[in-house]
């Protein structure tokens, strides 16, 4: 369907009319509508559960709606099941990959495509691999294994196939969720090349700062509803944020910062690491997090603080050192012991490591206590269910009731379930790996607020992200690059220098007097641990994330200079 240009009609590359969507009682999509044009970046944006997932699979042909009618460049859209023609017309890449991991990046782009019953050539294969990467810019070995190329790689590798199957509208899904601030920028790079041949983009994220810096239009979605498209260039962000939550410009965002608490009231150690190290991941750590303290470890892609987290909750095994809780100590290698010893896990995959996809969110937020809800070992379904109840209230997880399985759950309601069973034990100290990623704007505050509040009854927590907002929570933050803790901050640091030490090419320190914790570091100048190269490769802990987002455009744009230019540079 053509949408009016100035005064002759403009094909579109993407429309979508009228499309409802019931999953059982819930609708998630109640007559929204979309106009994606040609070389056009479109961000799509609204709350956790506004619809934005289930109008992607409309826009694939994964989902059927129940009314409303999609068009592609005006030919309507293809026949239920045609998955060869949808191929053709749109492709989304999402943040968990669609390749398979095993085989080859040739293999990858050519699946579906061999011709039955005859041999497959190849060394051919692998030219008209090469051929094609070449042809859209990317830099990927035909012959390599998509397990073995990074995320950056194998979503160039998942436009490249999308393109070449001739789809002129590619919908990203929150795609710079596992990309450092110089893979952000190539990426962005590459999409506007891509624009300027006339490809459409179709932008997911909850990180507006993105929005404004890649799309041209951004339309909001809330509550199953199209509710604003507009120019991005002249729309404050305020108002965009209002559009998303219903409210008032300015009313919606309360940033937290440390200075709203008890900062500098921090108790008793709750948590204390000596020594403790993971071969090629982190050097040997002394960290302290108090009661009452809420303790950031800040660092990039491969810099080591997800794999320290991981340590810390039982996943990972470290190759020494100790742990303990309250001045207990704390066997090492296991989550099971992590969560006795009073250690609250949130991981970062929540899908490997957190949730149970077929149960519902009563019985996934209680996964923890189950020997809490009932007499001698049983669990009573109603004080399951009373807990869960609360747990709903207090994160804002917008579900059908406890009853709901996990699966019929949007991405960011999903992680508030696994905070929930996090804090379902109340935990001495909650070591939360980047707890905001998919969380929508307000629910971010909502749910740094709760962690806030559960050091602010006696509990210590840990915070490990490169999102700069989680990290203004903080009372105290240290800065990881290369496996070691290389500065520290006390409240009230600024964008740049944090950015800086995350990037490697500040010794850091401003503001903070190291007086609530004291005693951390890097092991003495224990130097870069075994195995991490310079360019962040080797031992690189499974996705972790980017630095430099959600502080204001002026200061992430600082930081992918800084990452240009210091390639490696250790403090
Ligand atoms: N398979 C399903 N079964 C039941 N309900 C579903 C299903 N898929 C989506 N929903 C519901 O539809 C609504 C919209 O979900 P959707 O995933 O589209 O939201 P979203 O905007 O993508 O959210 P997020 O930002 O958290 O990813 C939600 O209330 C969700 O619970």
């Amino acid at each position: 369907m053509g949408a009016e240009g100035a005064g002759r009609p403009v094909v579109s590359a993407v429309c979508a009319e009228g499309i409802v969507k019931r999953y059982g009682a819930t609708v998630a999509l109640d007559g929204a509508h979309l106009t994606v044009r040609p070389g056009e970046a479109h961000a799509l944006v609204g709350r956790n559960g506004a619809g934005k997932s289930t109008l992607v699979s409309v826009l694939t042909g994964m989902t059927r709606p129940d009314a409303g009618t999609v068009t592609f460049g005006g030919e309507p859209a293809p026949g239920r099941g045609d998955t060869a023609a949808w191929q053709r017309k749109a492709a989304c890449v999402h943040q968990k990959s669609m390749t398979v991991p095993e085989l080859t990046v040739a293999e990858n782009l050519y699946l579906n495509r061999f011709q039955g019953g005859r041999a497959i050539r190849w060394r051919a294969l692998r030219e008209r691999a090469r051929e094609l990467l070449a042809e859209y810019g990317v830099e990927a070995d035909p012959a390599a294994r998509i397990k073995d190329l990074g995320v950056e790689q194998r979503q160039f590798v998942e436009i490249a196939r999308a393109l070449s199957f001739g789809a002129r509208l590619i919908i990203l899904d929150e795609p710079t969720a596992r990309l450092d601030a110089a893979g952000i920028d190539r990426l962005f790079g590459k999409l506007r090349g891509l624009r300027a041949q006339g490809v459409a983009f179709l932008f997911i994220s909850h990180h507006l700062q993105e929005v404004y810096e890649l799309c041209n239009t951004v339309t909001v979605f809330r509550d199953a509803r199209h509710v604003l498209t507009a120019p991005v260039s002249g729309l404050a962000e305020d108002d965009l944020v209002a559009a998303m939550t219903g409210e008032e410009a300015g009313a919606a965002r309360r940033a937290r910062t440390a200075s709203d608490t008890a900062a500098g009231r921090a108790g008793e150690p709750v948590l204390r690491t000596e020594g403790l190290t993971l071969a090629g991941e982190f050097a040997p750590l002394d960290l302290t997090v108090r009661a009452g303290e809420v303790v950031g470890l800040a660092g990039a892609t491969g810099s080591g603080n997800a794999a320290i987290g991981e340590a810390l909750v039982g996943l990972r095994t470290p190759d020494g050192g100790r742990i303990a809780v309250r001045g207990r100590p704390v066997r090492t290698g296991s989550v099971p012991h992590a969560i006795d010893a009073g250690i609250g896990c949130v991981p970062e995959d929540r899908h490997r490591e957190g949730l149970i996809l077929g149960r519902s969110v009563a019985e996934n937020a209680t996964l923890t206590v189950t020997d809490q809800l009932g007499p001698l070992g049983t669990v009573l379904p109603s004080r399951t269910r009373e807990f869960a109840a609360r747990m709903i209230a207090s994160l804002d997880i917008k579900t059908t009731g406890p009853g709901q399985p996990v699966s019929g759950l949007s991405g960011g309601n999903q992680q508030k379930v696994v905070i929930a069973r996090a804090l379902a034990r109340e935990p001495s100290v909650l070591v939360a790996i980047r707890p905001t990623n998919g969380v929508d704007v307000k629910s971010k505050d909502a749910l740094l607020g709760v962690v806030r509040e559960v050091a602010d009854r006696g509990s210590g927590a840990l915070i490990i992200s490169d999102e700069l907002d989680d990290l203004r929570v903080c009372d105290r933050v240290l800065a990881v690059f290369h496996g070691r803790v290389t500065a520290e901050f006390g409240s009230g640091w600024g964008d740049h220098e944090l950015v800086a030490a995350m990037e490697g090419v500040a010794s850091g320190g401003g503001g903070g007097d190291g007086s609530a914790g004291g005693d951390e570091g890097g092991a003495g100048g224990a130097g870069q641990p075994e195995g991490a190269a310079d360019d962040g490769d080797a031992g690189q802990p499974k996705g972790s994330g980017h630095a430099g987002h959600a502080g204001d455009a002026g200061d992430a744009g600082a930081s992918r200079r800084l990452t240009d230019g210091t390639e490696g540079t250790a403090p």
